[in-house]
């Protein structure tokens, strides 16, 4: 019932104790309260004068009072120990994310990570502060009140004793059906949320292919199923509620009867009996709210399994101790036999949008909990084989091939985002494992396919990467990034507001601030870019060329792209088909030997290559 997980947090003990030292106490108080008002009761029932109430009524208030600063201790408790798990867990998740990096992040998807950072925190949090104190109640109270109960009347004792494991097989009956059903309704959310934020993030394409409608229809029918799977957990919930109260009103029943009628014939005192009997529904209250609150934090439960999970993902391996003081004209890099593939996950053949990751982490769970084998990392086919390149000092290489040869896999190893399966990779006659290596990547710099500018002004876009980098090489990254004639047009130039996801920019400008977000450091030799024109008109990519070609020289440059008009600006290139190296070498030499690079330029009209020179 409790996610064994919360055991592994810090000072979890010393809470639990602090909790079981309060709900011991009240526990002595709900006694005392029963007390006070019996006597009280009695008091009354025999027709004593008002003042022999005044004790039995200081002691019942008195009671009443410690049991609710109990109460508001317990919550303080636990509030704050749900705080500071969530202080703790937040930074380790977010860590986790940027130590993932894109590649597996895109596996998960946006929504489902932004749903598990912000909304399943927050339930993390209810389904500590609320579970902990109400089993610690559910652990003491109804033991100590059982005792009295027993002291007074055992006939009594032995009722309540007899409902106890009644009741805790509803409980477990129902919560297991009720975990089922929540689980079912947590992947839901979480498909929900996926396929929400990407539909946002998407919604530019969407309406220029006029399907906007059918996703918000979409949209609907997700959070439809989301509904109904809501309701049927309520209804399990409510389920459980009328069988734990039917049972703890039974049990009072059949205990008030038994009383009555050895009250009747005098067999048994009016103290003991309407003590028994005032204690009886205090026996059941804690096992009756673990039950209700059970329900209302399931999802904080698969929250925290969701977040433990992501924790416990492999991080790829990181390699901090090469010493290597960066790319220069002599340096050579040679990639021998490197194969690369990505890994299979369960929900291949799953193409609903979010679908998979969050069906994954539901059979993830399934899987812990049944004990059976985790396949998710099991490598699937490569998608890149053998391969075997060497650069050598300030040379253009240009990866070219058809969609899916490989071009972004490639890029997204040499920047360290994908570890290869095998190879031999030596840099400067070092030996590497992979690319994930500090020194390497602090000499890279990276443009993906689409860029992305963030929300505040283009200086804060532009030094993104470089938060210290001061105002005068914000602006000589502006310029060399061909940004002038642009900000020369903008009121308040540099300190123009931009949105998010390059709302309120074109692609080239968006391009542009990517450019200029590397060049700001200028200690970085290795440019690495992966079809930053892909998305370009024609007349803008020529402009971003020209901007480009002056920034590649004394640079090693490794260009993926499938515009064939850039052989003519690079030393070498090299052919790639499904995932293999099918030809490389210089432009001049390739081109008109009739072999695959050819065969690639006939398939995509020749005319591409026009500013090449032989
Ligand atoms: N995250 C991923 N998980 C599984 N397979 C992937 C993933 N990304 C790419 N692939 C597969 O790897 C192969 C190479 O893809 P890649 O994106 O590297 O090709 P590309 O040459 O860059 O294509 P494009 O020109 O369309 O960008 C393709 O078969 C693709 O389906």
């Amino acid at each position: 019932m409790i996610d064994k997980s919360l055991f592994t947090f810090d000072s979890v003990r010393s809470r639990l104790g602090l909790l079981a030292a309060l709900a011991f106490a009240q526990a002595l108080c709900v006694v005392a309260q029963a007390y006070g008002l019996t006597l009280g009761l009695v008091e009354v029932w025999r027709q004593h004068s008002l003042s022999a109430i005044v004790v039995p009524l200081a002691i019942f208030l008195g009671a009443y009072l410690v049991r609710q600063l109990c109460d508001v201790g317990k919550a303080r408790v636990a509030n704050r120990y749900g705080e500071r798990i969530i202080a703790q867990l937040r930074p380790e998740l977010q860590r986790k994310v940027f130590t993932l990096g894109p590649s597996a992040l895109a596996d998960r998807g946006t929504g489902s990570t932004v749903t598990m950072l912000i909304d399943g925190l927050d339930q993390v949090k209810d389904y500590i502060e609320i579970l902990l104190p109400r089993m610690m109640d559910m652990t003491f109270i109804p033991l100590i009140v059982l005792v009295f109960v027993w002291t007074q009347d055992w006939v009594s004792g032995v009722v309540l004793l007899a409902m106890f494991p009644l009741l805790i097989f509803f409980m477990v009956i129902l919560g297991m059906a009720a975990r089922d059903r929540s689980n079912k309704q947590y992947a839901q959310f979480r498909i929900l949320n996926s396929k929400f934020v990407d539909s946002i993030l998407g919604l530019p394409t969407l309406k220029m292919l006029g399907v906007a409608d059918d996703y918000e229809d979409e949209i609907y029918s997700v959070s439809e199923r989301f509904r109904k799977r809501t309701i049927s957990v309520i209804t399990v919930a409510m389920t459980s509620t009328f069988a734990l109260d039917f049972f703890a009103t039974l049990g009072i029943a059949i205990m008030a009867v038994f009383l009555g009628v050895r009250l009747v014939d005098g067999t048994i005192d009016l103290m003991p009996s309407m003590f028994a009997l005032i204690l009886a529904p205090e026996y059941f209250l804690p096992i009756r709210q673990f039950g209700e609150n059970y329900h209302a934090t399931l999802n904080g439960k698969n929250a925290l399994h969701d977040a433990m999970t992501f924790l416990d993902t492999p991080e790829p391996p990181q390699d901090d101790t090469l010493e290597w003081d960066g790319w220069n004209e002599d340096s050579e890099l040679t990639i021998s036999a490197l194969d690369f593939a990505y890994p299979k996950t369960k929900a291949d053949g799953d193409t609903s949008v979010g679908g998979g990751v969050a069906m994954k982490a539901v059979e993830q769970q399934r899987d812990d909990e049944d004990g059976a084998a985790d396949a998710s990392s099991t490598p699937t086919t490569n998608a890149l084989t053998d391969i075997s390149l060497r650069f050598h000092g300030y040379e253009k290489v240009a990866i070219i091939g058809r969609s899916g040869a490989g071009k972004s896999t490639l890029a997204n190893v040499l920047a360290g985002f994908d570890i290869p399966q095998s190879g031999r990779i030596e840099l400067d006659g070092r030996r590497l494992e992979h690319f994930n290596v500090t020194a390497w990547q602090r000499h890279i710099a990276y443009i993906p396919q689409t860029p992305y500018t963030f929300s505040g002004t283009i200086a804060d876009n532009i030094r993104f990467y470089e938060p210290d980098a001061s105002r005068e090489a914000v602006g000589r990254a502006a310029h060399e990034a061909g940004l002038d004639s642009w900000l020369s047009q903008l009121p308040e130039g540099l300190d123009t507001l931009i949105g998010e996801g390059n709302r309120g920019i074109s692609g080239g400008q968006a391009q542009r601030i990517a450019l200029a977000r590397v060049l700001v450091d200028q200690s970085r030799e290795v440019l690495l870019f992966d079809e930053p024109t892909a998305h370009l008109d024609i007349e803008t990519e020529y402009e971003l060329k020209q901007t480009l070609l002056p920034l590649m020289e004394r640079h090693l440059v490794v260009f993926a792209t499938h515009r064939l008009h850039w052989l003519a600006d690079v030393d070498q290139v090299v052919v790639l088909d499904q995932g293999k190296v099918v030809q490389a070498g210089r432009p001049t030499e390739l081109i008109g030997a009739g072999g695959p690079l050819d065969a690639l330029i006939n398939q995509m009209g020749g005319n591409q290559i026009d500013g090449y020179a032989q």
